[in-house]
């Protein structure tokens, strides 16, 4: 897999200042674990990273719509990354004496399952984009109580959280089964894996992890950040899931919970944060007041609205979870959350050819003034908020002899900007109030042409920071408060202000309607896509009876093919 090495620094090499610096200079260390990659990154107390060492990993999709990773391969690349930014650190002239802690952040929901007695992994982590659990999902739905899910755990039932990926493990896998038969299962998210396996795994055997993981879970009281009883009950319609051995769930930043590196050159170095990646973002966007808000845009997209201390159930296809948790005050966001972002970029890229860099995909959509009439709903993983369908597959409409490369590219990033705006459209219902403006980072920030796109359809600046590994920056912030290198938000006001690029809506606002309307012709369009055939594959008697109601229901809606096929020609 690849690496990539980055030296991002304004200390001269051997500069004897910068090693005066250092007898004063403090640094906190931060692990990002992406969907992707992992990175280890070196923050000063300005917020600057120093250092940093980025390494891809592979995505294995073993079926359509299945999407897994291998525990063992994401540790070692964590351990890689702090390995190769330390040595920069050090050939720079610093001193690892002087990391004061080290910050966690990760992918969230990704569910790994492992033996209590042995510390191993019992199956490849299912990742949070992968959909085999969409009839789990139904099956959960269609559950007495389904209704009050939300309310207590601030999460529509879908494939997206852990629950329904813990669950089928338990149903498929009957190395899984035996182990939790013997009392010995572990479950765990990405977060949790991590420390579990940095501080050395069952002999230490650390076992937390922190409320915006958590909350990912399904299992958690969105409001005492506790397991919930009923979650777990709903949830054990076949396994009994109090069971399996969760985490302990810990506050945010703490100087003692997460333990310490058992190995590598930052052997004892402490872990003092950990926050699921989209609330490190909005940390790293300093996003601490009700009111800010953040839009990532990585492998999918992610829009975090900072509600203050009361969590907001949504009415309009948000979820609730939680910003952070630094020091036992919870404080609650509103997230839509987007599946495919930049990996719609990466199918461009791997899968039908377009290009080898994703800078080219950006190039290439701008070699076409618009998107030529074409609409990408990119439902590789079904659609999520604010719409959740999960029987919609990517869906191209409007092809025609004009359509080339040019259009999917543009309509490839188009489509994450449209289901932005729906997004936002859901967040002022909910939450009662207009962004005056929004904040964005992610890799696919990197696209002007994308970035000048969300501001002409959602109609507010976009706000992009110079720096944008803000994600590890809310990490370390995390792990630095802890640590006392920093002790309140004010003193990051400043941090990552300068030199950044505001996009203005330049489209005038018809021409932007005009745009979103066919957008949401085509998400409705591309419902029901899926045949239940396949999605329901395996489940039974209970599944043939769920296909014959869908079936019938379908008849009843009158959805058909003719109605599709002359909207594809507009
Ligand atoms: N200039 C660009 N134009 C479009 N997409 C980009 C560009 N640069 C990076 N990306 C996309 O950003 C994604 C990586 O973003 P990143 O924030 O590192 O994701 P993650 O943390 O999920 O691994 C990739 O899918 C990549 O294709
Ligand atoms: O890898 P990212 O940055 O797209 O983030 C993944 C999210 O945490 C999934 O919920």
């Amino acid at each position: 897999m690849s690496s990539v090495i980055h030296r991002i620094s304004n200390i001269v090499i051997g500069d004897q200042s910068a090693n005066m610096a250092d007898k004063e200079e403090v640094f906190v260390g931060s692990i990002d674990q992406g969907t992707t990659s992992s990175r280890f990154l070196i923050f000063n107390k300005a917020g600057e990273p120093v250092a940093v060492h980025q390494e891809e990993f592979t995505q294995i999709y073993p079926n359509p719509g299945w999407h897994e990773h291998d525990p063992e391969e994401i540790v070692k690349s964590v351990e890689n990354c702090i390995e190769g930014a330390i040595k920069i650190f050090e050939e720079d002239g610093h001193s690892k004496d002087s990391i004061k802690a080290i910050g966690i952040t990760n992918q969230r929901e990704t569910t790994v399952v492992w033996d209590t007695t042995t510390g191993e992994a019992l199956h490849n982590a299912i990742v949070w984009t992968d959909t085999r659990t969409a009839g789990i999902a139904r099956e959960l739905k269609a559950q007495q109580g389904s209704d009050k899910i939300m309310n207590i755990c601030g999460e529509p039932i879908s494939s997206y959280p852990s629950a329904t990926k813990l669950l089928w493990l338990l149903k498929n896998v009957e190395k899984v089964r035996k182990v939790y038969e013997a009392g010995n299962l572990a479950f765990g998210t990405i977060d949790t894996w991590l420390t579990y396996k940095l501080n050395g795994g069952p002999e230490r055997n650390v076992f937390v992890s922190d409320p915006t993981n958590a909350s990912r879970t399904m299992f958690m009281d969105i409001r005492k950040l506790q397991y919930s009883d009923e979650m777990l009950e709903f949830l054990s319609y076949e396994f009994d899931l109090k069971k399996v051995h969760m985490p302990k769930i810990v506050r945010s930043a703490d100087k003692e919970v997460y333990g310490k590196l058992s190995s590598g050159p930052l052997k004892g170095f402490p872990i003092m944060g950990c926050l699921g990646d989209q609330s490190a973002a909005l940390v790293g966007q300093k996003g601490f007041e009700a009111g800010s808000a953040k839009n990532t845009y990585g492998t999918g997209c992610f829009l975090l609205y900072n509600t203050g201390d009361k969590p907001i159930i949504s009415t309009h296809g948000l979820l609730t979870t939680v910003a952070f948790d630094f020091d036992g005050k919870p404080v609650y966001a509103l997230e839509g959350s987007i599946a495919v972002a930049g990996s719609g970029v990466k199918f461009l890229m791997n899968n039908l050819g377009f290009s080898h860099a994703s800078h080219k995909i950006t190039e290439l959509a701008e070699s076409v003034p618009d998107n030529g009439g074409l609409v990408f709903v990119t439902a590789f993983s079904g659609l999520f908020a604010p719409y959740w369908i999960d029987d919609a597959h990517g869906t191209m409409f409007g092809i025609t002899h004009h359509t080339e490369r040019g259009h999917i590219a543009r309509a490839t990033l188009e489509a994450v900007c449209f289901q932005t705006k729906a997004i936002l459209d859901a967040m002022q219902k909910d939450s009662g109030h207009e962004l005056k403006e929004l904040k964005v980072d992610g890799g696919m920030s990197n696209s002007a042409l994308c970035m000048q796109t969300q501001a002409d359809l959602v109609g507010i600046p976009i706000v992009r920071p110079k720096m944008r590994e803000t994600t590890a920056l809310g990490a370390a912030i995390a792990a630095g408060f802890a640590s006392g290198v920093w002790m309140t938000f004010d003193e990051l006001k400043e941090v990552n202000t300068a030199g950044q690029t505001t996009f203005e809506a330049k489209l005038d606002k018809q021409a932007s309607a005009k745009m979103f309307k066919r957008w949401s012709k085509a998400v409705t369009m591309s419902k029901g896509w899926l045949a239940e055939e396949e999605e329901l594959e395996g489940h039974g008697t209970e599944a043939k009876e769920i296909r014959q109601s869908l079936k019938e229901d379908e008849v009843e809606k009158g959805h058909g093919l003719e109605k599709v096929d002359s909207t594809m020609t507009a």
